[in-house]
């Protein structure tokens, strides 16, 4: 596992703004290598649009973004394109598979797009996720389930540094959330950092720090794991860059982020 101690991201008072709308606002977050964060808050509070950000999608209307030391700003587009290629796994609720190309070749196309075509490569990928058996059925053959983990075998062909999955469970049933979590509990001890948007408690708990957005401004923070919090408080002591952890807590997202929308109901 990574011991937390250096800075993979980081955002300096991002905000994305539409019209009248900051669909961020102000957002200050540092994320260390090897960190497993959840996301989480109502409809509308800005996960998604955080999500785009971190996985250059989209930039912000305010504020910078630093991967790997890197300002994105400062990237040409070939650049960019890059840093999607090769830094960052992006793993959906929607699965986005093609529907009449089997498991393997749906992995094989992510290659293609990565310039290296290998099917050894391909079916290693599908082995990790246990999927080597259903390599050559298409989706429509698939579970929801298999589906969701021929997505998370696409976004490791290129050994991302970052997964970044967009409510990756929320197709799912129970036995199947479960199998995708433990994926995920495999690849962050092998050190790959994990950042997941989510509704689902259970999901976020995993994560060893969850941020709750409200509005577009991040509110409030949980540490599921204190060791974690103790390197992470130690790095911003050491480090004026980096953003220092949220004194306000929560203790259910699922239901803070219920509360939240109905008060923005009443
Ligand atoms: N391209 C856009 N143009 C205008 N407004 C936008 C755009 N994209 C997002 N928004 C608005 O920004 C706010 C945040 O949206 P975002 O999708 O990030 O929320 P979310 O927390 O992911 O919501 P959900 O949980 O429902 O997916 C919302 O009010 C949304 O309507």
């Amino acid at each position: 596992m990574a011991d937390n101690s250096e800075v993979l991201l980081h955002l300096d008072h991002v905000s994305k703004i539409y019209g009248d709308l900051h669909a961020l606002d102000d957002v200050s977050l540092t994320v260390p290598q090897g960190q497993w964060l959840s996301i989480v808050g109502s409809s509308g509070s800005g996960k998604t649009t955080l999500m785009n950000i971190i996985g250059c999608l989209d930039s912000p209307s305010k504020g910078s973004v630093t991967l790997q030391g890197k300002n994105l700003e400062n990237l040409r587009e070939r650049e960019l394109a890059d840093v999607r290629k090769n830094v960052i796994g992006l793993v959906f609720q929607k699965f986005y598979l093609v529907q009449h190309l089997t498991a393997i070749e749906n992995v094989m196309a992510a290659q293609y797009y990565h310039s290296v075509v290998d099917g050894e490569q391909a079916m290693d990928a599908l082995r990790q996720v246990g999927l080597e058996e259903r390599a050559h059925h298409l989706p429509r053959e698939l579970s929801g389930g298999e589906q969701q983990r021929v997505c998370i075998a696409r976004a490791l062909i290129n050994c991302p540094e970052i997964i970044l999955a967009d409510e990756p469970t929320g197709n799912l049933d129970e036995a199947n959330e479960q199998i995708v979590l433990d994926l995920f509990k495999n690849l962050h001890e092998q050190g790959t950092t994990i950042i997941v948007v989510t509704h689902d408690s259970t999901v976020a708990g995993q994560a060893q720090r969850e941020i709750m957005l409200n509005h577009g401004k991040l509110v409030g923070e949980h540490w599921n794991d204190l060791e974690a919090k103790k390197a992470f408080d130690a790095l911003a002591a050491t480090n004026s860059q980096v953003a220092a952890s949220l004194d306000t807590g929560f203790d259910d997202p699922t239901k803070s982020a219920k509360s939240t929308m109905s008060r923005d109901k009443a």
